[in-house]
């Protein structure tokens, strides 16, 4: 692509000289990926300044430059005031619009992202489409998946994302719209069908200034789903009409909405919820029709999660039957309320809550159905949110009869400042340290008698803890079965 096409997205750049007839063969952030004849953009990130990478992206072979700042390279230097905010407007273009040609669900919100986008894929293909997926766990097109560093990766990583989904005829894309993504103009310009609010509580307070900020940044989703409404091309929000935010974020788009929820007046509601220790079941009402739905799905936030996977799917055409087939097909996710079975007599439950909100939610499940007692074992990520620490950690010892505080992925902070965070506060008979995360599954799985219910939370699908920069091997689900092994409770 001419240079001078791909700066049509940026009305107000200056340039060093006229070299706008440079080809370029491809775009990226980081010097490292620079092939001969690349725009290399250069992002002052919150770790290092890509600037100083300009001289390395030239010696591999970049046409040209992209900068906030003259440099002291002899390539064409493009000058902007704001190279992130320049990063979508030129993915779009450089990938010619993807988004436009498929249909893109996105879901933002606290918690239930990712469990929603793998209901939503089961609906879709329940429908016959061709799916892509891109969030927490992965980017996934059809059956092949991809590594990804961020829930919402960068805008270039997204729109090359999106080309490769429509090149290989993806009909639907969901995916996760993370409060970060939205704050950093990652989903400028996707032009996104249905945008999906799960529900808000507490978290990432380390990223955001304040929870209004925090708000704010989600409601973004809503408000860029644009102020005209186009009869052949129809866009909506489907939004959770129980949340406290839900009227805030009705107000904020200017397109129709549809609401589901449990206790409030909303389209699509869910009535005669029946929780068990092996799903749930319950009556859905919708506009297009009632069905009574049995699924594999446990706790009441999974009932959410159906509903609004429901509200999307009706808001794209899907027929109702189709839908209510896929919800009771469908399996749970990765790492969300996953049973680890390696013949023990007891249960053991990995989960990726980590707010105090999934904690609450996932242990109010447990408790509805456990016979024995509960034993948690969970720990706070560090170089993250540390308000929501002691919040968590009250959560575990309100509803378990046994808490183990340990690690979950300390990163850069000392794994013992984290744990002092989370015990602020709490009797100090109410909980045990253990900080090594294996032993303090295998504590919990030494303490287990039949009927009882281990939690580990946390980590859920990860297979990794990070202690520093190190990145270790370590998956709670493999360790559990381990410990039950060694302690000769399995099979
Ligand atoms: C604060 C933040 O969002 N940072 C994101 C950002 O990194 P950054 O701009 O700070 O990067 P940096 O390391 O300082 O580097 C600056 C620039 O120099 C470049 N570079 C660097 C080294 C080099 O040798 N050459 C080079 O060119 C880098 O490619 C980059 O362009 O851009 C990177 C590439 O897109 C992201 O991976 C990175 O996410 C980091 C890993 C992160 O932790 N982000 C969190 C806050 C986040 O976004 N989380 C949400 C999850 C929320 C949820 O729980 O749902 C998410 O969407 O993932
Ligand atoms: N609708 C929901 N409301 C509250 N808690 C939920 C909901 N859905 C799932 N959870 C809990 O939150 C945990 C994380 O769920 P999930 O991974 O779907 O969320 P997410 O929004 O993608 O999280 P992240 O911000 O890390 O991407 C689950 O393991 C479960 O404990
Ligand atoms: N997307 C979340 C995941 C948290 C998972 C938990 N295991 C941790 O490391 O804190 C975050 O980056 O805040
Ligand atoms: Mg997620």
């Amino acid at each position: 692509m001419k240079l001078a096409v791909l700066l049509s997205a940026l009305p107000f750049y200056k340039q060093q000289a006229d070299h706008e007839q440079i080809d370029i063969t491809g775009v990226t952030i980081d010097s490292r990926e620079v092939e001969s004849g690349n725009l290399f953009i250069c992002i002052d990130g919150a770790v290092v300044d890509g600037h100083a990478f300009a001289k390395q992206a030239q010696d591999q072979g970049a046409a040209a430059i992209l900068a906030e700042r003259p440099l002291d390279v002899s390539i064409p230097v493009i000058l902007v005031k704001d190279t992130l905010r320049a990063l979508a407007p030129l993915a779009n273009v450089f990938y010619n619009h993807p988004s436009k040609e498929m249909r893109v669900i996105g879901i933002t919100g606290t918690n239930g992202k990712t469990s929603m986008t793998y209901l939503l894929e089961s609906i879709f293909r329940a429908n016959k489409e061709a799916t892509g997926v891109i969030g927490t766990i992965q980017m996934k097109i059809k059956e092949e998946t991809y590594p990804v560093k961020n829930t919402t990766p960068d805008a270039l990583f997204l729109q090359k994302g999106f080309r490769k989904m429509v090149d290989e005829g993806v009909d639907t894309a969901v995916i996760e719209v993370s409060s970060h993504a939205l704050d950093r103009g990652r989903v400028h310009g996707t032009d996104i069908d249905v945008a999906v609010f799960t529900n808000l509580s507490q978290d990432h307070l380390d990223y955001h200034a304040s929870f209004e900020d925090y708000f704010h940044a989600k409601s973004l989703l809503f408000s860029q789903l644009g102020n005209t409404f186009d009869p052949e091309h129809p866009k909506y929000a489907v939004i959770n009409a129980d949340d406290h935010y839900a009227q805030a974020l009705i107000k904020s788009t200017a397109q129709p909405v549809c609401t589901y929820g449990i206790d409030k007046p909303a389209d699509i509601i869910a009535t005669d919820i029946q929780l068990a220790s092996n799903g749930t079941s319950f009556l859905l009402q919708t506009p297009k029709g009632e069905a009574k739905i049995t699924s594999k799905l446990m706790g009441k936030f999974n009932v959410y999660n159906m509903l609004a996977a429901v509200g999307a799917a009706i808001c794209s055409d899907i027929p109702f039957a189709t839908i209510c087939q896929a919800l009771q097909e469908t399996t749970g996710v990765a790492g969300r309320f996953e049973p680890v079975m390696a013949g023990q007599s007891f249960g053991v439950i990995v989960d990726y809550a980590h707010t105090p909100d999934s904690l609450e939610n996932v242990l109010t499940t447990i408790k509805s159905f456990v016979k024995g007692k509960i034993i948690t074992v969970v720990g706070c990520g560090g170089d993250r949110d540390k308000t929501k620490r002691p919040l968590m950690a009250g959560k575990a010892v309100q509803y378990s009869d046994t808490a183990i505080f340990t690690a979950d992925n300390p990163r850069t902070e000392d794994p013992g400042a984290i744990l002092e965070d989370m015990i602020r506060g709490l009797d100090s008979d109410k909980y045990v340290v253990v900080p090594d995360r294996a032993e303090a599954i295998q504590h919990a799985i030494d303490l287990a008698q039949a009927e009882d219910i281990v939690l580990i939370a946390g980590k859920g699908h990860e297979t990794y803890q990070i202690i520093g920069t190190q990145v270790l091997d370590f998956d709670d689900r493999l360790v559990a079965a381990e410990a039950i092994k060694r302690a000769g409770l399995g099979e």
